[in-house]
């Protein structure tokens, strides 16, 4: 990938799991100069500690410096425990950037008292090969150029939509940030009546696998939306009808997905505070 927008002069990570760790790949693959980032995480995984050696990007100094960005990459239920170290490298200046599942711009703002320019965005775990979907709602203060900076780093992990309303993240955070997870378990489940049908493990494995990633780039390529490409496979009186006469009926995958959804959005509220 190469250079996209305007990538900050400095930029502090807290926080280096799955999620911060997969977009800080996507950063530096974007063009972001490892040596303008500053890692705090006070356990590094080894891939971690290994990427900031081989990248001499710093990591855990012992006197952090104010950045021009600070994204939150830790658990929302860490949020209050970390503020405390954090305030004071939140300037007025500083545009905050975070990926906290429930948390509100105001929460952030409550336990962070310096932050002005907030950017709570919801990104998607396949952001690790650069394929990640993204929600994002920036607060009143947010620059033009701060929000292109933002833009810059959201973009290097996939598709960027900017949201209307602050109360619509939590609604993405159920669909998209959350959503890989109901993918694998389709996966999962496909294997599974997979061997329930006769076949070897790791075959129904593997065929189950290859089928939901070659739908997925199917679904990429094609101009046809995923309710044609469905009825492209499903050939009329065949089996894929009486496949989907039970994953649509009533009581069927719709109405699951609707309930999972809610129950994601649900607790998405409950993290807020
Ligand atoms: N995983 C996903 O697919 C997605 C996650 N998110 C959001 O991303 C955030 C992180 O999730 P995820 O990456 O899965 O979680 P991880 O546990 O993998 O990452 C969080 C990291 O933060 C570290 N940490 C804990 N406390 C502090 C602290 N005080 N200062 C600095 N670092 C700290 C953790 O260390 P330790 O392990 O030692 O606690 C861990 O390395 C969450 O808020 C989540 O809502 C958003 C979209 C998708
Ligand atoms: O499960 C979670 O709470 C986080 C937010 C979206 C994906 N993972």
């Amino acid at each position: 990938m190469t250079a996209i927008g305007r990538l900050p002069a400095s930029l502090t990570l807290v926080g280096a799991g799955k999620m911060g760790g997969a977009m800080l790949a996507g950063w530096l693959e974007a063009g972001l100069d490892p040596r303008a980032v500053t890692i705090l995480d006070p356990a590094p995984s080894g891939a971690i500690a290994a990427l900031c050696a081989e990248r001499g990007i710093a990591l855990n100094p012992a006197d952090p410096a104010l950045a021009a960005v600070m994204v939150l990459g830790i658990k929302p239920q860490g949020l209050e425990a970390a503020a405390v170290a954090l305030s004071p490298l939140v300037g007025p200046g500083t545009l905050v950037l975070s990926i906290l599942a429930g948390k509100t711009i105001a929460d952030l703002k409550a336990r962070l008292p310096g932050a002005r320019a907030v950017v709570r965005a919801m990104p998607n775990l396949p952001a690790s090969v650069g394929r990640g979907a993204t929600g994002a709602v920036a607060s009143a203060e947010v620059t033009a150029e701060q929000r292109a900076v933002a833009e810059a780093l959201l973009s290097a992990a996939g598709l960027t939509e900017w949201l209307d309303a602050e109360a619509q993240i939590d609604a993405v955070t159920a669909v998209s940030g959350s959503g890989p997870a109901y993918v694998f378990l389709l996966v999962e489940a496909l294997a599974e009546a997979g061997v329930a049908a006769g076949l070897a493990p790791e075959v129904a494995a593997r065929l189950a696998r290859a089928t939901v990633t070659g739908s997925g780039a199917l679904l990429e390529a094609s101009p046809e939306d995923a309710a044609q490409l469905r009825r492209n496979v499903t050939s009329p009186g065949g089996t894929t009808a009486a496949a989907l006469d039970v994953l649509m009926r009533e009581d069927g995958l719709g109405r699951l997905m609707g309930e999972a959804v809610a129950a994601a959005k649900r607790r998405a509220g409950e993290l807020s505070g």
